[in-house]
């Protein structure tokens, strides 16, 4: 459908009999680009990628991609591609009949791409795939994904098993292969601040709700720290909103997340305090901190 966002969700639910794994969800992905996907071991991320590959029926609420709705429609379904762990490879025997099958599977796949990834990842077409290690496996989901070019694409913790030049590779292509041919893509993952570079949005579940839906620059404009003599960074707090606070023999540090507010950085500094930014792995963890709601 021409105008619609690439992804919208509204009261996204999903139960597992008496366990609530997506609790209401509603989200809209307009534009093209990479979105990250964080939380806690079990917060509802391959629940909620499950559901917008049309995997899962939701218990609650609607999905919809493209502005089409997801489960039990293969007009729609065979325009998303979701790789799931080290990924899944139908149960052939060889790499290149993995890639074989996605051709067959997949309506933008790119055979020419995919043959230069796996040369890159150094995955030769003829290798077993039962004798592929943890991380190749990875490298191989990575691949398959990359080049189904599918509108909308997931990857599921595909590359956590990855090695460090490998990993940096992926999100290498990932950038390139997006500016050529846009498309949503959306990457759960734990690797919080390496991956964090190539977020342009993020969302971020905590016990299956959605506790941040936000523009990565935006995050970056709200979040802050400030450190300084501790009365005065207690005054700074005034009618702020407080995630986190730290305080060491009479100094203080203490994280906010709010609107931005130019005026109040600038008192701040004046008042002799410092501001740095907050990296987004301690965002993460503040927000998703057990403790938050009880502050
Ligand atoms: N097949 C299932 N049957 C019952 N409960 C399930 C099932 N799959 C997931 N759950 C539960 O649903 C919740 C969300 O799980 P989900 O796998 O979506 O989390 P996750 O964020 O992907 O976690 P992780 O980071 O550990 O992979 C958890 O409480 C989990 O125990």
């Amino acid at each position: 459908m021409a105008g619609a966002p690439a992804v919208e969700t509204e009261d996204l639910s999903l139960r597992y009999g008496g366990t609530a794994a997506l609790d209401r969800v509603s989200l809209r992905l307009e534009e093209s680009g990479v979105y990250g996907l964080l939380g806690r071991n079990g917060a509802g991320k391959s629940s909620l990628l499950a559901l917008l590959a049309g995997y899962l029926r939701p218990s609650g609420g609607t999905v919809r991609v493209g502005g089409e709705p997801v489960f039990d429609n293969r007009a729609a379904t065979s325009r998303i591609c979701l790789i799931r762990g080290s990924g899944e490879t139908g149960g052939v025997t060889r790499v290149g009949d993995a890639l074989g099958l996605a051709e067959a599977a997949r309506p933008h796949w790119d055979g020419d791409y995919a043959a230069v990834l796996l040369d890159r990842f150094a995955l030769a077409p003829r290798r077993r795939i039962d004798a592929l290690s943890q991380g190749q496996l990875g490298a191989l989901g990575v691949a398959l994904g990359l080049a189904s070019r599918a509108p909308l694409t997931a990857f599921d913790e595909t590359h956590l098993r990855m090695d460090a030049p490998s990993r940096h590779l992926f999100y290498r292509e990932l950038l390139d292969d997006i500016l050529r041919y846009p498309r949503t893509v959306i990457l759960s993952t734990h690797l919080i601040e390496e991956a964090a570079r190539v977020f342009e949005g993020l969302l971020i579940l905590d016990q299956g709700r959605l506790v941040l839906h936000e523009d990565a620059d935006r995050i970056r404009e709200r979040a802050f720290t400030v450190t300084g003599p501790e009365d005065r960074v207690a005054r700074f707090a005034d009618g702020g909103t407080l995630l986190h606070e730290k305080r060491l023999g009479g100094t203080a540090a203490a994280t906010h997340f709010g609107e931005p507010d130019p005026t109040r950085a600038d008192r701040a500094r004046g008042d002799g305090l410092e501001l740095s930014p907050v990296p987004l792995q301690d965002l993460f963890i503040h927000l998703t901190d057990p403790a938050r709601g009880a502050r």
